[in-house]
């Protein structure tokens, strides 16, 4: 679907107009609200700045975390908009909410290639409701639209979706366009073996997902926090590790439709479990049959990195997103560390590598092989919905070409 793009606007298009811009800016942060990968920040760099240097008012918006409708202090952008400011080399106005006279005051004062950060859209529940009346609000400060928010475009929200009903353009920013140029290539004719690796603490979400995939791929590897649902589904204690009890009967169904379609299907044969969810946590080595009464899995076992490695040798592409295991705590990065390696040096015998998504992007950075993959994705949930052929809502909504 061909989608009009900031690229076909001209100075004339943009000067002296305000801009909304959607980005995702839900970068990874440390228990000190550091930023601890910016990839996403930087990725939003060239759309900003061909803005500003076109003379435009340039006003970002972007969720944080899941706040649930709620203002939550530790879910503000303020990070954000110090990094950003950063980056760009000038001042970013950050503003207290997202709507608002406050918000109108602010924005009503900025001059020609200014930039202007608004709150966590999330602290409103109308966000995610992608209420109208809410989306009108967002719209209310703003002359014109642009989307490049990849890594939220499979959720149909106000500042998404809706707005784009208020703003006329509203276009595809060079992120977005980067990344469907990149992700539709690769998707379409896949070398083959194709194999997924899906992981992380989105379960419920990204189980789902799984479903479609069985349809597209040869090889589907889950670890993370993905793998307890599967193992409590067979039957198995999995103690206090991370369950989603209402997806049960999902687990079964795709363990049973794996096996019918001939699709690999492979689970972590052991994992490592701690005494509490630390850094410092005492950690032991298990096989999933036998996780104590209390401990939790956080990373796949050794064992596990040899099956797994063993099944992506043969693989000429591969998309690959959630970390295996807790990376951020040095004890539990071991299987998202191995599986890194294995991608980087698959690459280098010229398979297509994707990897996607904010932690799993921050995770290859940390190992140091980010620029030995084929493509760095900055969506997770966006690239796999796109690999399972959906339509993502926030790119649909735009102007067509
Ligand atoms: N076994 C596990 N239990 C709990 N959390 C986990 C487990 N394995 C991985 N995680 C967490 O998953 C998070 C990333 O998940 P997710 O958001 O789905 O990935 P991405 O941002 O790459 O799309 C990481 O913060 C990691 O600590
Ligand atoms: O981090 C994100 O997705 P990802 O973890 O799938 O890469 C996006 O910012 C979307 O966040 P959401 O899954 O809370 O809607």
């Amino acid at each position: 679907m061909a989608k009009k793009t900031l690229a076909s606007l001209s100075s004339a298009d943009v000067s002296g107009k305000r801009v909304l811009v959607r980005a995702d800016f839900n970068v990874p942060l440390d228990g000190d609200h550091k930023i601890t990968d910016d990839t996403r920040i930087r990725a939003a760099l060239p759309t900003i700045q061909d803005l500003t240097s076109k003379g435009a008012k340039v006003i970002l918006s972007s969720h944080f975390g899941r706040p649930k409708g709620e203002v939550k202090e530790e879910m503000r952008l303020t990070p954000v908009a110090t990094r950003l400011s950063e980056l760009l080399g000038q001042p970013v106005i950050k503003c207290d909410d997202c709507i608002g006279d406050e918000v109108a005051a602010k924005i009503g004062s900025m001059q020609n290639g200014q930039v202007a950060l608004l709150e966590n859209v999330r602290f409103h529940a109308e966000e995610e409701k992608n209420d109208p009346a809410f989306a009108e609000k967002l719209a209310a400060n703003a002359d014109l639209y642009v989307n490049d928010a990849f890594g939220t475009a499979h959720r149909a929200h106000a500042s998404t979706e809706g707005v784009t009903k208020y703003l006329s353009p509203s276009v595809a920013g060079y992120l977005i366009e980067k990344e469907l140029q990149y992700l539709q290539a690769a998707i379409e004719k896949p070398q083959r073996p194709l194999a997924a690796i899906v992981g992380g603490s989105k379960v419920s979400s990204k189980i789902g997902v799984i479903e479609t995939l069985l349809d597209k791929v040869d090889k589907i590897l889950i670890g993370g926090g993905m793998i307890f649902t599967f193992y409590k589904a067979r039957g198995l204690s999995v103690g206090k590790s991370l369950v989603e009890e209402d997806k049960l009967d999902l687990a079964r169904e795709l363990e049973a439709k794996a096996k019918e379609k001939g699709v690999a299907f492979l689970l972590p044969t052991d994992v490592i479990v701690a005494d509490n969810f630390a850094p410092d946590a005492n950690a032991q080595t298990v096989s999933i049959e036998n996780i104590p009464e209390g401990w939790m899995g956080l990373d796949i076992g050794p064992d596990s990195v040899k099956v797994f490695q063993e099944a992506l040798s043969d693989c000429k592409s591969v998309i690959w997103n959630g970390p295996m295991g807790v990376f951020e705590f040095d004890k539990f990065a071991a299987g998202t560390d191995a599986i890194a390696h294995t991608l980087a040096s698959l690459t280098g015998t010229g398979a297509s590598t994707i990897i996607g998504g904010g932690d799993s992007v921050a995770a290859v950075e940390k190992v140091g092989v980010a620029d030995k993959m084929s493509h760095i994705s900055t969506g997770g949930g966006a690239s796999l919905e796109l690999l399972e052929g959906k339509t993502l809502p926030g790119i649909a909504a735009l102007d067509d070409a």
